[in-house]
């Protein structure tokens, strides 16, 4: 199990001291939508040359303009990049295939779906890493439960991702449903001490 630690709503110098902190906990690294639309591509770059051997996932939220999307945040050194299931499925195929060509891959968020009929169909169109969401705004009315994870439960050749407001306290639920990916922001970017509660986090996976 992967713990990655996301990067949002950070000036550009902080980014840079929270994994400078976490960095033996961690292993992706995601630099935050906001935080891609704030500074551009080119912090996705910088993150990678200062720490090649971490995964960088660049949470890009692509809802149009797949390849293009894509290649923008690879082409900046991004292992992965995300494109929201919500998406036409022709965005969502060129994302896997932009992504493909270069030996990269493609997280699928799954921001907003409830019905597994669409992530079957995700499935069937290439999606093989899932993220379980809930977003920012929708975490005042509750987080992940039982029945997000069954949009996932079963599916064949597929890896999935758990996201939302997850922290110390919430992170066993989750832990028995064995995702492959485990996705902290605030609770390790707004700790007072950011290196212990990713420490903590990773020795709990
Ligand atoms: O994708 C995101 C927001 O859209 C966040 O990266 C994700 O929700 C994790 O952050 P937090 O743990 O603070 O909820």
């Amino acid at each position: 199990m992967k713990l990655q630690v996301a990067l949002d709503r950070l000036p550009r110098k902080e980014c840079f001291a929270v994994v400078e902190a976490v960095e033996e906990s961690v292993d992706f690294i995601e630099i935050g939508t906001g935080v891609i639309k704030e500074f551009g591509v080119g912090i996705i770059k910088e993150m990678k040359q200062k720490y090649p051997d971490k995964i960088v996932v660049a949470d890009m939220k692509i809802c149009d303009a797949g390849k293009h999307e894509t290649a923008l945040a690879l082409d900046a050194g991004a292992d992965i990049a995300t494109v929201m299931a919500f998406a036409p499925m022709q965005t969502v195929q060129d994302c896997i295939q932009t992504a493909k060509k270069a030996d990269k891959r493609i997280m699928v968020d799954l921001l907003g779906i409830r019905s597994r009929e669409k992530v079957e169909e995700l499935v069937a169109n290439g999606a093989d890493l899932l993220s379980l969401h809930i977003g920012k705004d929708e975490q005042s009315n509750g987080g992940l439960d039982a029945g997000h994870f069954k949009l996932v439960e079963g599916l064949d050749n597929v890896e999935t991702a758990v996201a939302g407001g997850i922290n110390q306290v919430s992170l066993p639920a989750f832990l028995t449903y064995r995702p492959n990916v485990i996705i902290v922001g605030s609770a390790i970017t707004k700790a007072e001490d950011r290196g212990k509660a990713a420490q903590l986090i990773k020795g709990m996976m």
